[in-house]
Formats: structure tokens, C-alpha cells, sequence
């Protein structure tokens, strides 16, 4: 008997384009969602988006609660939790890059409320995605989180954000060839569950977003729209799966150690992007796919040495050797790379001196 069933969880509305930042409250309305909303942003995003979406709100007779978190803690998620039921709030937006949006999901899912997503920043693949990702102990990884009802991405706000931000972006989406990689090998070692559909989909965005490498400039909006849409693809990548496994393989996990032993340094996207070059000549060798990967990042103005990063060699070998621990997902790296291993493929890929 066929027993399988699955939950997809998607957003209802998704708004892309230029001052639709002006649009959050319309968004709110056609949700039909009522009462006070809790904003959850950070310092930056606060003053370039959640003070005039509160603006916004005012003028139309809801005064918003709001939250401003400096870092992606478990601490951070109980203060926001705290907030909303103190405020008696009835659903939150998450304001801000990937960590303010994290913050926002986990705690509306601990709540059992309703999330919007306004992105300030087009740097990472968690704007649509059921993931929130806070360091926990020694794991640092997404977890199961409350998707957004509705995402509303203001192309001139992302346009206007640091360049970086969106090569980081941009990175994210790259690293999706060697996320799929890690799954099928994977499914074939392990026999994890695995979707045709969310790893074609994942793939898929990583194509397109190197097919459209020319039109991604700083000073050009078109890029938001570009790096965006690819963003809100992979995360529908990771709803269809029902896990991160579309677009996290053993380049994440190298970077959330690097989290770890390197707080702070570099971005996400930037990091698992190098991570991508290397576990993608892991799985295939001198004449593979890394090179293109790295090609594809230079293209974009993203880092693809370690001296780039801002993180110096020996950090790079050590993440390389112990980040196979801090996660149960088969990958690549197997039961770990050796350092003699890892000093060779961060050397021959020219991650490392
Ligand atoms: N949940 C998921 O599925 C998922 C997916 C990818 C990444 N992530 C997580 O997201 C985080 C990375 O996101 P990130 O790189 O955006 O980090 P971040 O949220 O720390 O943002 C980086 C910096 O950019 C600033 N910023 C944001 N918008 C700005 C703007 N318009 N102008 C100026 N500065 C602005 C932020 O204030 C912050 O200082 C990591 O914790 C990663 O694990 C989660
Ligand atoms: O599950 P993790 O490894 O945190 O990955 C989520 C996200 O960063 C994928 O781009
Ligand atoms: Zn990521």
C-alpha cells in the first residue's frame, strides 16, 4: 500500500520589485492578518526599512512592536519570544539579512504565529525557505522553521545594500552544484531521502544565475531582481525537500565551522562558495567542476582565495578536517578529511598558498 505523504509549505504572496517596500501593509491585508505585528530586524535594517514600514503602520492605525537583534543566538530567539507574548503581538516580520529573518522564523514557529519576510539584503537563501539557522552548542546548522506567508523584497533597498551582501548572495546559489552533489552521493551511499524535483529545481537556479553572471553589477537593480529571484528558488528548493539538503552539503558544513572557529570573519554566502570550489574537486577531481565554480564566483566579484575571506590558511585546513562532526549528513568529506587531504585540495584549488 502507497503510504507516502508529504507537506510543501510555501508563500502565498511573494512581491518583488522596485519601493515595494511601501507595499508590506497591502501584503498584511490580503493575508487577512490582524492585530499588532512584532518587527524582528537588526540596526541597519531597522533604520533603511523596518522604521518606515512602522512609519507605514502608524499612519494606518497599528503601532508594531519591535525587536532589534545584533546576533543569531538561541538567546536572541527567547527575547523575541518574550517580546511578542508580553506586546500581545499576532504575527511577526523578520527585517533584515539572514539573521534577523532566522530570528524571526524560529520564533514565530516556537509561537505558532504567522511570519512575513522583508529582506534588506539579497545574501542568502532562507528569504522563502522553512529553515532557521542559529549556532547551537558544538552543531551549527538550519533546523525546522515557520515559513513565510509572504516575502516582500524592495529591489531598490537590496540594490542600495553593500555590493558584498549580494555577491554573498549570489555565492549561496553557486554552492547549490556541490549541495546536490553531496545528496546524490548521498542517496546512493546511504539511501537518504532524496527529490528529483528539489534537487532539479536547486540545480536549475544555480545555472540560471550563472547564465545571467553579466547582468549581475554593482549600481545596477537589475541585479537584486536576478540574485533575488535565484534566492527565492533555492529556498523553494528546500520546502520541497522538507530539509536544507538542496542547497547545504559539505561546502556548508566548512562554513559553519568557520563560524565557529573564525566568528564574524567573512560572510556566509562568501564562505560556502570557497567551500564549493573545494568539495567540488573533491567529488571530481583536477579536470571537474571546481574550476568553473571559482570562474563563476570571480564573475561575480565574489572571494575565492582564503586570503579574500579575511581568514588566514591554518583555519582554513582546520575547518576543512573537523567540519565532517558538526552535522549527521553524509557528504564527501565522509568520516573526515585527513590535514595532509585537506592541505592539498585548499592548496591545488588555490584556496590556500
Ligand atoms: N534559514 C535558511 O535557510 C538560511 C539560508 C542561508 C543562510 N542562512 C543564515 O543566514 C545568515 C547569513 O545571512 P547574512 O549574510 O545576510 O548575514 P546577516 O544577517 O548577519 O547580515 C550581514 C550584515 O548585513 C547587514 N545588512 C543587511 N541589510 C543591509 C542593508 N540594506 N544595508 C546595509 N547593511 C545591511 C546586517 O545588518 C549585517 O550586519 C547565516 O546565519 C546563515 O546561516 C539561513
Ligand atoms: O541547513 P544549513 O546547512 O544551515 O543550510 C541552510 C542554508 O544556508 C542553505 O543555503
Ligand atoms: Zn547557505
Amino acid at each position: 500500500m502507497f503510504e507516502k505523504s508529504t507537506w510543501i509549505r510555501l508563500p502565498r504572496n511573494v512581491v518583488v520589485g522596485h519601493g515595494v517596500r511601501s507595499e508590506v501593509l497591502d501584503v498584511i491585508d490580503d493575508l487577512h492578518l490582524q492585530g499588532r505585528p512584532l518587527f524582528v530586524t537588526s540596526p541597519t535594517p531597522r533604520a533603511v526599512a523596518a522604521d518606515p514600514i512602522a512609519a507605514d503602520f502608524e499612519a494606518a492605525g497599528i503601532e508594531p512592536a519591535m525587536v532589534t537583534v545584533e546576533k543569531a543566538t538561541f538567546d536572541a530567539v527567547e527575547r523575541v519570544i518574550d517580546v511578542a507574548e508580553d506586546e500581545d503581538v499576532s504575527y511577526l516580520v523578520g527585517i533584515g539579512g539572514g539573521k534577523a529573518i532566522d530570528i524571526a522564523k524560529l520564533a514565530s514557529y516556537h509561537l505558532n504565529m504567522g511570519f512575513c519576510s522583508v529582506p534588506t539584503a539579497a545574501s542568502h537563501d532562507g528569504i522563502v525557505s522553512n529553515r532557521g539557522s542559529v549556532p547551537n552548542g558544538d552543531s551549527r546548522h538550519s533546523v525546522a522553521a515557520e515559513p513565510p506567508l509572504a516575502v516582500v523584497a524592495d529591489t531598490g533597498i537590496l540594490a542600495d545594500a553593500p555590493w558584498e551582501l549580494t555577491t554573498a548572495g549570489c555565492a549561496d546559489i553557486i554552492s547549490n552544484y556541490t549541495a546536490v552533489m553531496d545528496w546524490r552521493l548521498a542517496k546512493r551511499l546511504q539511501d537518504v531521502e532524496f527529490s528529483e524535483y528539489a534537487a532539479a529545481l536547486s540545480e536549475m537556479t544555480a545555472e540560471i544565475l550563472v547564465g545571467n553572471a553579466d547582468l549581475i553589477r554593482p549600481g545596477l537593480e537589475e541585479s537584486a531582481w536576478v540574485v533575488t529571484k535565484a534566492l527565492m528558488s533555492s529556498g523553494v528548493a528546500m520546502s520541497i525537500a522538507g530539509s536544507s539538503r538542496p542547497a547545504s552539503g559539505a561546502e556548508h558544513l566548512f562554513s559553519h565551522q568557520l563560524d565557529r572557529l573564525a566568528p564574524g570573519a567573512a560572510l556566509h554566502g562568501h564562505q560556502v562558495g570557497i567551500g564549493s570550489i573545494m568539495t567540488a574537486y573533491l567529488h571530481q577531481g583536477e579536470d571537474g567542476l571546481w574550476r568553473d565554480i571559482r570562474d563563476a564566483l570571480a564573475s561575480i566579484d565574489a572571494p575565492t582565495t582564503a586570503a579574500e575571506l579575511g581568514i588566514d590558511d591554518e583555519t582554513i585546513v582546520e575547518a576543512l578536517t573537523t567540519c565532517h562532526e558538526i552535522r549527521d549528513r553524509y557528504t564527501i568529506l565522509g568520516n573526515g578529511m585527513n590535514e595532509q587531504a585537506a592541505r592539498d585540495v585548499a592548496h591545488k584549488t588555490g584556496v590556500i598558498d
